[in-house]
């Protein structure tokens, strides 16, 4: 028997013993994307009545959580999240979860630097390999640095979890871990891909219309990226690399369709890096033993100096709402909070800063509210309480289903003029009156 296997069996132990570590008080890292933990949430949902102020830092949840079922009013346990996803946002709406304002690049140096303390990080990981090495799965993100800093590492072992290739910060070792649980087959969370609409193609078309073979491409999160994903496999591009945050189901249709090869790459050439993945079981398939796929911390994959070194890097992320002076929110709606900056400023800088790279922010000219009104997410000032993700000198391509413009040294009159002719017919002339009385409408301006 190897050594390894030896301190596994000496750190096996069931899901009672390993949350009987928890005590009041302590942060525990939880949850985090395709990362779940079925198994340890069970057992600590059932301490819920012992145990008091309780901070589980989440994020990006793709299941929903026995400890919030189980304590619903959140007064035991406290949901401090990173990034928003739909469920996050029912916590949130309950008033059960509450978000960390941070750029995704940064949640390492947050764990690291910033948590007061962590006690223990609680993590979803594939069985032990004969060196003694639990691979991470699709989520890199924030574990290694978590596992460095918390006093209690405890792995939740899932038969069903890819083993993913990677830089480095895709492994834990057995002898870095306290606690092991097997939690047998429990699957992986099933992200299906929103149908595409018309104006998410239209929208798509007009970047599209911009790409070049060769171009290292980062698609954010949400339905109109991913849009462009499948577009991108049906078109006849070529060589593109791959450099992102999230890897969905849109890049396996591309690298299928041989749209993809990353040899034009100046850094993990010939390989696609990204730090989480969420979709269906064909991603998950796709990424299982795959050397053409690197995972790394997100402190590497979000860096902008590190994302920038590709030339030609072009970012794709979609917004909630932009004013006429080029301020963009993509998290709030109003002071309702609905996803998070995540990682879409990292992006918009790095693409930028990348010699030959480009910028969009996608969106929607309008939005249908519950009662059928349509509103225009272009707009004279943000929502009053809307938060600003991208600073106005920041943004560089802006794409509706009218067409795109460049802000990028613009003025305040021809950022007002170019914008109000992205927005939807019907709202252009109250945005015109409103550009009037901001003082940022020239009187030749069309
Ligand atoms: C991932 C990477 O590789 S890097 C960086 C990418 N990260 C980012 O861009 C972070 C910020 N962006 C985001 O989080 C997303 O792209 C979003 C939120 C802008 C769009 O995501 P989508 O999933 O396409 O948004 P969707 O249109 O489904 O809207 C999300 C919610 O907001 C609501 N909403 C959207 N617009 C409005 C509006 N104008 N008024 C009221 N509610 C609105 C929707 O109804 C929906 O609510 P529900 O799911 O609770 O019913
Ligand atoms: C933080 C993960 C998701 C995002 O960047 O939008």
């Amino acid at each position: 028997m190897s050594t390894w296997v030896k301190e596994y069996g000496k750190k096996l132990c069931t899901p009672d013993q390993a949350v009987g570590v928890v005590k009041s008080g302590d942060w525990i890292i939880y949850s985090y994307a395709a990362n779940t933990l079925p198994v340890l949430d069970m057992a600590l949902a059932k301490r819920t009545p012992e145990l008091k102020d309780i901070q589980l830092l989440a994020g990006v949840s793709m299941r929903p959580h026995a400890i919030v079922k189980a304590d619903p009013r959140g007064e035991h346990f406290t949901w401090d999240c990173v990034h928003f996803s739909a469920i996050d946002r029912k916590y949130y709406e309950m008033g059960r979860a509450f978000y960390v304002p941070l750029r995704y690049s940064e949640v390492p140096r947050y764990i690291l630097e910033n948590l007061s303390h962590v006690d223990v990080l609680m993590v979803q990981v594939s069985p032990m390999d004969q060196h003694g090495n639990f691979n991470l799965g699709p989520t890199i993100s924030h574990y290694r640095a978590s596992a460095d800093r918390a006093k209690t590492v405890i792995v939740e072992v899932n038969e069903d979890m890819p083993i993913a290739h990677g830089g480095y910060g895709n492994y834990l070792h057995v002898s870095e871990v306290d606690y092991i649980v097997e939690g047998g087959h429990t699957g992986m969370p099933q992200i299906p891909t929103t149908p595409i609409t018309s104006v998410d193609r239209q929208i798509a078309q007009y970047v599209l219309e911009d790409l070049r073979d060769g171009d290292c491409i980062q698609l954010g999160i949400g339905a109109m990226p991913n849009a462009l994903g499948q577009m991108i496999a049906e078109s006849d591009l070529k060589d593109l690399g791959v450099h992102t945050e999230m890897l969905v189901d849109s890049y396996v249709d591309m690298w299928n369709a041989g749209r993809i090869s990353c040899r034009k790459k100046q850094i993990d050439r010939g390989r696609m890096v990204y730090t989480f993945a969420g979709g269906t079981q064909k991603l998950y398939d796709f990424i299982d033993n795959n050397p053409q796929v690197a995972g790394y911390p997100v402190d590497y994959t979000n860096d902008r100096y590190i994302a920038s070194r590709n030339d030609n890097l072009v970012s794709i992320n979609n917004a909630l709402e932009i004013d006429l002076s080029g301020q963009v929110c993509s998290e709030t709606i109003g002071p309702r909070m609905i996803s998070g900056a995540g990682g879409q400023l990292d992006f918009v800088d790095a693409a930028y800063n990348s010699k030959g790279g480009r910028s969009f922010i996608c969106m929607e000219s309008t939005f249908t509210c519950a009662e059928g009104k349509q509103h225009s997410r272009i707009r004279p000032l943000l929502t009053e309480g809307a938060v600003v993700t991208d600073t106005r000198p920041m943004v560089q391509y802006v794409a509706t289903e009218y067409g795109k413009v460049n802000l990028k040294g613009a003025t305040t009159w021809q950022r007002a003029e170019r914008l109000i002719n992205l927005a939807h017919p019907d709202f252009r002339e109250e945005l015109i009156k409103e550009a009037e009385k901001l003082r940022i409408w020239r009187r030749s301006n069309k």
